[in-house]
């Protein structure tokens, strides 16, 4: 009898498997006739040649040989969509997000190292925490953020002086950008100090967020899976295998979300209690009472009982990590040692800004070369290259320009069946030459000195930052993406006026593809990541 049930349960797992794939096949037919590059591998497809660390010449000759739109093989034959066209990313990220998803253990992966935070829901309930955090983030907070961003950049500064002090030296500027950013957002959002900002130096809570994704992404390949082990038996029964299993990585990265989280809850505790004795209080903390969680703690005091967010979901926001900003300021670093033009024009605009008076939010915010710096980094050099979506039901994705098939038929909108993995390429949307030109991929922030600079007022554009989708777009969007802005303005700003930065001489910086690019020495032993440069004090220094 048991026998037969596992049987019939067989050829019926079967027909599923295969009634789906035939679903899959006619819904996805169209796709099929998309072109794309050959896979070069039966098993794993193009996965290889998309993922792999210095896959650039991949993603490029996408670009140039497919245009916006191409088909890419997954593993065991699963056709993806691999796409920039900026109709088909509107539809995705904004008109009908609901339909394109994140990836099956995005939200999962997230929920287990931050717990219930923007990242880790959605639905109605992520939409509820946008609508009490989005004001968090509006400019009039973020103006008195600026006091923070430009204390924790003078500490850095004093850092650097002290190296230099007696004549150039070889920095790696990539530990200082990271160490920089983990303690702004630690201060300007958690109102908490990593205490990260000397050498040597770091509490538990900053050593577990800074490593916890490297640890993570030793696991990689399994993070498919790890929707299914979420549904395996109770919380409490799944953190007992954890705490009983024979792998060390493992149980230290349970270490570190314990670590994080126990964190959270007393900076949480100290919050309320400063909270419930007012504004004297509020002001002796690190974060005096302008940091991003005791805003949001406000808000949800006064919030409706329906609007309210539970503490778990407070908590939630409390941990987020910033190798993003850390990527995009490193990357600024390099492109201005490799130009020495630049660098010397962005330092006597900061000079001559300093020179009529104080450096504030409106001054900042406002300097057109630093502005422009900064979005030319941001658009060639995207520190995310691919966001990756899946459908939720079967749809159609229009297209801005049509596509000519393998048959040679054009296509202007593609059907796609539920679950069809697609990747959105931030990278060949920021470098689309119908849109930014011809030198589309040359490093040039004069061109966002030009009266009308190229994109930049297109209102049907996908993403929320400057005709790119650097910060994504949508409800999704990145919601840090003014405070990420005008941190990284602040400390570019610090850096460049008072230091000289150039290239090492026979270490040649390569840029590795990952969840978020980052730098490291090509053909060195130590092959970890890091980016030095050889700096010392610009003429001038400002005291
Ligand atoms: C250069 C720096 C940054 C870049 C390039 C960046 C990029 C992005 C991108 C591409 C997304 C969308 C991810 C997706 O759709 O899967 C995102 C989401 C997000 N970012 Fe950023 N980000 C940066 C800095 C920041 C900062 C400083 C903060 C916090 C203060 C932040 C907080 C978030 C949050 C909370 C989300 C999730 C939003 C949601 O799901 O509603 N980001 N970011």
């Amino acid at each position: 009898m048991i026998f037969a049930i596992i049987q019939w349960g067989l050829v019926a797992s079967i027909v599923l498997v295969a009634l789906y794939h035939l679903q899959q096949r006619l819904t996805n037919r169209i796709l099929r006739k998309i072109p794309g590059p050959t896979p070069s591998s039966a098993i794993t497809g193009s996965f290889q040649d998309l993922y792999h660390t210095q896959a650039w010449s991949f993603h490029q000759a996408h670009l140039d040989q497919y245009g916006a739109v191409a088909k890419v093989q997954g593993l065991l034959g699963e056709q993806m969509l691999y796409i920039s066209d900026p109709l088909a990313l509107y539809h995705m990220m904004v008109k009908e997000e609901p339909i394109y998803d994140e990836f099956a253990f995005f939200y999962p992966l997230n929920y287990l190292l931050w717990g219930e935070g923007l990242l880790s829901v959605h639905g109605m309930t992520h939409r509820k925490q946008r609508k009490m955090l989005n004001p968090v983030f509006n400019a009039k907070h973020l103006r008195e953020m600026c006091p923070i961003f430009h204390d924790v950049a003078q500490e850095l500064r004093a850092v650097i002086k002290d190296k230099v002090q007696r004549g150039e030296a070889e920095i790696d500027m990539l530990d200082w950008m990271t160490r920089t950013a983990l303690e702004l957002i630690g201060r300007a959002g958690l109102g908490y100090s990593f205490k990260i900002m000397q050498e040597g130096t770091v509490d538990e809570y900053g050593s577990a967020v800074k490593s916890l994704f490297p640890h993570v992404f030793e696991f990689a390949v399994v993070l498919p899976i790890l929707p299914y082990l979420m549904k395996i038996g109770s919380p409490r029964f799944r953190r007992f295998m954890v705490e009983i299993t024979p792998n060390k990585k493992i149980r230290r990265i349970k270490e570190m979300i314990d670590i994080m989280w126990k964190t959270s809850l007393n900076i949480y505790q100290t919050k309320v209690a400063a909270l419930s004795k007012g504004d004297e209080a509020l002001a002796k903390e690190v974060g005096q009472g302008k940091d991003i969680i005791t805003l949001l703690l406000r808000a949800n005091m006064m919030a409706s009982e329906e609007e309210r967010l539970p503490l778990s979901q407070v908590l939630g926001q409390m941990t987020y990590t910033m190798d993003t900003t850390s990527s995009a300021l490193s990357r600024m670093l390099y492109l201005l040692a490799l130009n020495p033009d630049v660098q010397a024009k962005l330092r006597q605009e900061v000079r001559e800004a300093r020179a009529k008076g104080e450096l504030d939010y409106d001054v900042l915010d406002k300097l057109p070369y630093l502005d422009a710096v900064c979005r030319e980094t941001l658009r060639l050099h995207p520190p995310v290259t691919t966001l990756e979506r899946r459908t939720t039901k079967d749809t159609v994705l229009p297209l801005s320009t049509p596509v000519r098939g393998i048959d040679g038929i054009m296509i202007d909108q593609i059907p796609l069946a539920k679950d069809t993995r697609i990747i959105a390429s931030v990278l060949s949307f920021n470098r689309d030459k119908t849109v930014w030109g011809e030198d589309a991929y040359e490093w040039k922030p004069e061109r966002w000195l030009r009266l009308t600079p190229p994109g930049a007022t297109d209102s049907k554009s996908p993403g929320v930052y400057s005709n790119m989708m650097t910060f994504s777009g949508g409800i999704r969007g990145c919601i840090g993406f003014k405070f990420s802005l005008l941190e990284t303005k602040e400390v570019l700003m610090t850096l460049i006026e008072s230091f000289r930065f150039e290239p090492v001489e026979k270490k040649s910086i390569t840029w590795d593809l990952g969840i978020i690019t980052t730098p490291r020495v090509e053909h060195t032993e130590n092959n970890g990541p890091t980016l030095p440069l050889k700096v010392s004090i610009a003429e001038k220094l400002a005291e």
